[in-house]
């Protein structure tokens, strides 16, 4: 038994794994091909971001994107995962932005340079409240939705997302081990746009939860 909580998972530095490109809208919309197996990158624990604090747009960007996408948190570790036990290893969700310096990013990809300073950024993870796993019975199936200012920007639904949760954990858990605390964004639909200073973020997961963050610059 541990004596943390996990419902305060952003405070126990574990690892942020990113899937890129799980939602072929957005891949198409930044004319990028549609993956046929994911995308995967890491954000560093100082991206974690609670509601209170705005998000800091660094100095070395001029487009930073909202990517609004489903966060996992993982409960039990695990390496080589099963996909038929993949569900067992979670202990909940919370609603996350991926904030991506679009245009350091494009950089980047052109010069086939990692996409670190893109993504990794301090502040780069604002997420919610924990979810407990029993208030989404089916996460392959909620609507994940980001307003601008009071505009709605983007408006998707977890069941588009092209590889599945169970097939995301066994797959990365292959790879990287995951650990009790773990977080695992699982991508973005479309509708990504550039946030400017004083802008207002509010998103939500269905009536399961919201969020709010004001954009601050460095
Ligand atoms: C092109 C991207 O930044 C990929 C990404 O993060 C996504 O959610 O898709
Ligand atoms: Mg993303």
């Amino acid at each position: 038994m541990t004596s943390r909580n996990v419902s305060r998972f952003w405070e126990w530095g574990k690892k942020i794994i990113c899937v890129g490109r799980n939602y072929a809208d957005h891949a198409k919309e930044l004319n990028n091909v549609v993956p046929t197996e994911p995308v995967l990158f890491l954000k560093t624990p100082s991206a974690y971001l609670t509601e209170g604090s705005p998000i800091l747009i660094p100095k070395y960007s001029n487009s930073v994107h909202h990517e609004i996408e489903l966060g996992v948190v993982i409960g039990k570790g695990g390496t080589a995962i099963l996909q038929s036990s993949a569900m067992q290893h979670v202990a909940g969700y919370a609603l996350c932005l991926d904030m991506t310096a679009r245009d350091v990013q494009d950089d980047c990809k052109s010069k086939g340079l990692p996409w670190t300073l893109a993504k990794a950024f301090n502040t780069s993870c604002p997420v919610s409240e924990f979810i407990p796993k029993e208030r989404i019975p089916d996460p392959g199936n909620v609507k994940i939705w980001l307003k601008v200012n009071g505009q709605m920007r983007q408006n998707g639904c977890t069941s588009q997302m092209i590889f599945s949760i169970p097939f995301l954990i066994s797959y990365i858990s292959e790879i990287i081990t995951l650990e009790e605390g773990d977080l695992i964004l699982t991508g973005t639909p479309k509708g990504v746009s550039a946030v400017q200073v004083h802008d207002e973020l509010h998103a939500g997961i269905d009536d399961v939860v919201s969020m709010t963050f004001k954009v601050g610059r460095l």
